[in-house]
């Protein structure tokens, strides 16, 4: 079980989405959902909703509709990245600056792909209309994206 499961939650509003820039850090320069870490003694869903205010000031008082699970392989990485995706259009709070995250509300064809993670331009289009969907990414480092599948689920 060499798993290493993390949260992805993006808040939604009519046309947009809501997207943190990465100030330091993993992934330095790259604008991204909120997420991060799952703590001992807290479920997947809890983490996501405490990431998301760390992260963005924003609280979700109900659900979160999970809506995928990203899996990342790097090569000669024993270490997989098991990523939940939540998304959300009912959030408490205005988004702030963290020390982390510069928020800030994109609309759909304004979404800055070439400074995100290779495989967000794959899977966005789903997470953005309500699909389900699982994902399989190998990579080699943080930009070469070898080989991927995306399925959709009915749920
Ligand atoms: C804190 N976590 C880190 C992992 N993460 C990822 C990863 C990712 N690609 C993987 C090649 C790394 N792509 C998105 N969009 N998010 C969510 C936030």
């Amino acid at each position: 079980c060499k798993n290493k499961v993390l949260t992805l939650v993006f808040v939604l509003r009519p046309g947009e989405v809501l997207l943190g820039y990465k100030k330091r850090g993993f992934a330095q320069g790259w604008w991204n959902g909120f997420g991060g870490k799952v703590e001992a003694g807290e479920t997947i869903e809890e983490g996501a909703k405490r990431e998301l205010h760390e992260e963005s000031g924003l609280s979700v008082s109900n659900e979160l509709d999970h809506v995928g699970v990203l899996m990342f392989e790097f090569v000669n990485d024993p270490v997989l990245l098991e990523v939940h995706v939540y998304r959300t259009y009912s959030y408490t709070g205005t988004p702030i600056e963290t020390e982390e995250m510069k928020p800030q509300w994109f609309k759909h064809q304004d979404i800055p792909y070439k400074d995100m993670w290779p495989d967000d331009k794959l899977w966005y289009s789903l997470m953005l209309n309500g699909k389900y969907f699982n994902g399989n990414f190998k990579f080699e480092g943080l930009t070469n994206l070898l080989e991927y599948e995306i399925n959709e689920i009915t749920k």
